[in-house]
């Protein structure tokens, strides 16, 4: 070895000592070999419990019931195939599952469209399926989406064609279409007694209420108007409904680059009457506008005759609870922390939820699962510590509380405890394959920087044990943009993956910084949706440049050697990065992001054809431009690989191929990688496992066996 030595100059030994002090301690196949589970849910009576586990792309449905809650799953899907499983439901009484496979939920566009990502000569299609508790063959009942089981359990609505349809949960009749209506239909949700369906009729420029009876009587409309009509909530004994009113879509087209108070307000009306009220309008503020957090406006009628619902109008994403006549709201959570994956408990006594505190002050890069009373701003965070906890979900009998469960280190897995107090006991923990490197994952450590605008920006260090005293690095740039990567496994699989894969590049040798920039969710109102950002200026930008720039003063960094990747907004950020920052970052990965922002058919941002203009329409597009990374490629020199699946529904396959002309038209280094026939969420694992490896490659081509990414090639 020592003559090896000898005959290499300083580059190859840094880069043999590079590779031989960082032995790899585990695969890329082996770290995203976690089960995992989504999806959960409770029967409305007794103690049946449901979730979907996805094992290296097979995806299955599992039960569990009290008093054991031993696991037991109940399909047999057996292929990595790309099919998800999505609208996991329980009957009422336990005694069903019914569910949807197919489809591409997590879509901008076509998400009921199958996805074939193993090329078959037809796409697979978007179907509802049940099965029951017990066990048994899963039954097709229909092509379909967003089912919902009537009160009895044997009767499920479901929406096709933007209509709406029923069918026996057995299968025993073929599926038939309820009623006809001019637009779009969704919303559908059974009438306490089973014996009306409400459902939201969207138009357009406005949205209606109806409430389906049966086939003899005609549809009825509930207090129509040019407004958008929204989120329609049944009162406990079916004479009422709340929902939420927005207004119509038209007026004279205002700013686009200027914020604005977005309006939404809270109703109630009468069934049999049709008479409606207001209950309540949100502060005509920016805080006040229609809340941009999981779940909207989580509206609930609650036990006590209470309305619940969430608005962020005091800075942070809360819960607030009135009385179902109208008046000034309670706020049942205050504090500066987020709320998130709501559930009203089947006695309507309870929320249940996640959030972002808890007895450590690094729990605001954290969730743990909290509950309050409907009527009362008496909050419990009952699962405190360092660990992770979310999707809370109170079983029919009232007597537990299912969740998920991670650590750092260990994935998550599903869990039950009493609910109240008492500890999470983990379930099907065998499930975790034997060659997972749950022992030699590292705990990411919270970091904390000012940027020179005067954000402060939280991001987790993922550090490389061992190796060199000066390492090189990689920023990792979540997407969304209203997202947050915390300290250990998320409970999104997007980026649980991402997660997966940024303790690989740890294990390589690469000192790993996932930065939540401005836009994102879990730090107030004000970093969630500041100035300047996204199309009006990209100010989210200058804290992945800050980003760079306090990796470049870390001792433990080689700054020549600072890489970036992100899919999606965070490959929007990883391509301005290299764009306008060639010089601090010296390679990146940049998967199906997002670069010239004025022509990106999703995210309009220029007004529609007409004759009247927005005051600041000339601006919009000159500052969509300048927020794209397109508008600096001029200044673009560092190598850059491109990934895209070009059946992405999230972010237009164009947006790369543009970018790809443009780089090998000025002669920079690239590299491109495409999934054909995959989307924006890599639905195949063996995709997922493709795109990972190419990047984690890609970082060791560039910035661990050269000295300087690009010298020398
Ligand atoms: C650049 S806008 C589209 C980005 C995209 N958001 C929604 O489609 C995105 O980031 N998608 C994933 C990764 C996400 O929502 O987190």
């Amino acid at each position: 070895m020592f003559s090896l030595f000898r005959l290499l100059g300083c580059v190859g030994l840094l880069s043999i000592a590079s590779i031989v002090s960082y032995a790899q301690s585990f695969s890329l196949e082996a770290v995203k070999s976690y089960p995992f589970p989504a999806d959960l849910t409770a029967a409305a009576k007794g103690s049946r419990i449901a979730w979907t586990i996805n094992e290296q792309g097979k995806r299955n449905i599992y039960v569990a019931e009290g008093p054991s809650y031993t696991p037991r799953k109940i399909t047999p899907y057996s292929k990595d195939d790309g099919q998800e499983l999505t609208s996991v439901t329980l009957s009422a009484d336990g005694q069903w599952v019914v569910y949807v496979r197919g489809g591409e939920h997590g879509a901008n566009w076509d998400e009921h469209l199958g996805v074939n990502v193993d090329g078959l000569p037809f796409a697979p299609k978007v179907e509802i399926w049940a099965i029951p508790f017990k066990g048994g063959e899963p039954k097709r009942l229909s092509e379909g989406d967003y089912p919902v089981l009537s009160p009895n359990g044997k009767t499920v609505a479901f929406l096709k064609g933007g209509q709406p349809w029923s069918v026996p949960v057995n299968g025993s009749e073929p599926a038939k279409m309820l009623f006809s209506t001019r637009g779009t239909t969704h919303s559908l949700e059974w009438s306490p007694d089973g014996s009306q369906l409400v459902f939201v009729s969207n138009r357009g420029d406005h949205s209606l209420i109806g409430i389906y009876t049966n086939a003899q009587t005609p549809l009825r409309w509930l207090a129509p108007s040019f407004a958008h009509d929204r989120s329609p909530r049944w009162s406990p004994n079916g004479n009422n409904l709340v929902f939420v009113r927005t207004p119509g879509t038209g007026g004279a087209p205002d700013s686009v680059l200027v914020r604005k108070h977005r309006p939404w307000s809270i109703w109630r009306v009468n069934v049999a009457s049709g008479k409606a009220t207001q209950l309540w309008q949100a502060p005509r503020t920016l805080a006040g506008s229609v809340p941009a957090t999981n779940g909207g406006f989580n509206l609930h009628w609650a036990a006590q005759n209470r309305i619940v619902f969430l608005s962020y109008q005091d800075g942070w994403p809360h819960l607030y609870s009135m009385p179902s006549t109208g008046g000034t709201p309670l706020l049942l959570t205050p504090g500066a922390f987020t709320t998130e994956h709501i559930r009203l408990s089947p006695d309507r006594q309870w929320l249940t939820f996640s959030v972002n505190v808890g007895s450590d002050p690094q729990d605001l890069d954290r969730r743990h699962v909290a509950r309050v009373p409907v009527d009362k701003a008496e909050m419990e965070v009952l699962t405190p510590g360092n660990g992770l906890e979310w999707t809370p979900v109170v079983t029919g009998d009232g007597t537990s509380l299912a969740l998920i469960s991670a650590t750092a280190q260990r994935p998550p897995l599903p869990a039950v405890m009493p609910f109240g107090k008492g500890i999470p006991t983990l379930l099907g923990e065998s499930l975790i394959p034997a060659n997972f490197p749950q022992r030699s994952l590292v705990t990411p450590k919270q970091v904390i920087y000012q940027t020179p605008d005067g954000f402060t920006v939280h991001a987790q260090l993922f550090e490389p044990t061992g190796g060199p005293a000066q390492k090189p690095a990689i920023i990792y740039v979540h997407g969304g943009p209203m997202r947050q990567m915390l300290l250990g496994w998320n409970y999104s699989d997007y980026y649980a993956n991402a997660y997966a894969t940024n303790q690989y590049l740890a294990s390589l040798g690469f000192a790993v910084l996932s930065v939540n920039y401005r836009l994102g969710i879990g730090y107030g109102f004000e970093f969630h949706q500041p100035a300047g950002a996204n199309t009006s200026g990209a100010a989210e930008y200058i804290d992945i440049k800050a980003a760079g720039d306090w990796l470049a003063k870390q001792s433990f960094v080689d700054k020549s050697r600072i890489g970036i990747y992100g899919g999606s907004y965070g490959g929007y950020l990883t391509a301005m990065a290299l764009a306008k920052d060639s010089n601090l970052f010296a390679a990146g990965v940049d998967i199906h992001g997002v670069h010239d922002w004025t022509t990106d058919r999703t995210l309009s941002i220029t007004a529609p054809d007409r004759y009247e203009r927005a005051p600041d329409a000339d601006l919009v597009g000159k500052i969509a431009w300048e927020s794209s990374p397109t508008a600096y490629i001029n200044t673009w020199t560092s190598p850059v690989l491109i990934i895209h699946g070009d059946d992405d529904r999230n972010v237009r396959f164009n947006q790369s191929t543009d970018l790809v002309r443009r780089l090998e038209a000025k002669g920079v280094d690239l590299e491109t990688l495409i999934i054909v026939n995959d989307t924006h969420h890599w639905m195949k694992h063996a995709n997922s496992l493709k795109v990972g490896n190419a990047t984690a490659a890609y970082f060791r081509k560039k910035l661990l066996e050269k000295t300087k990414a690009g010298a020398g090639e």
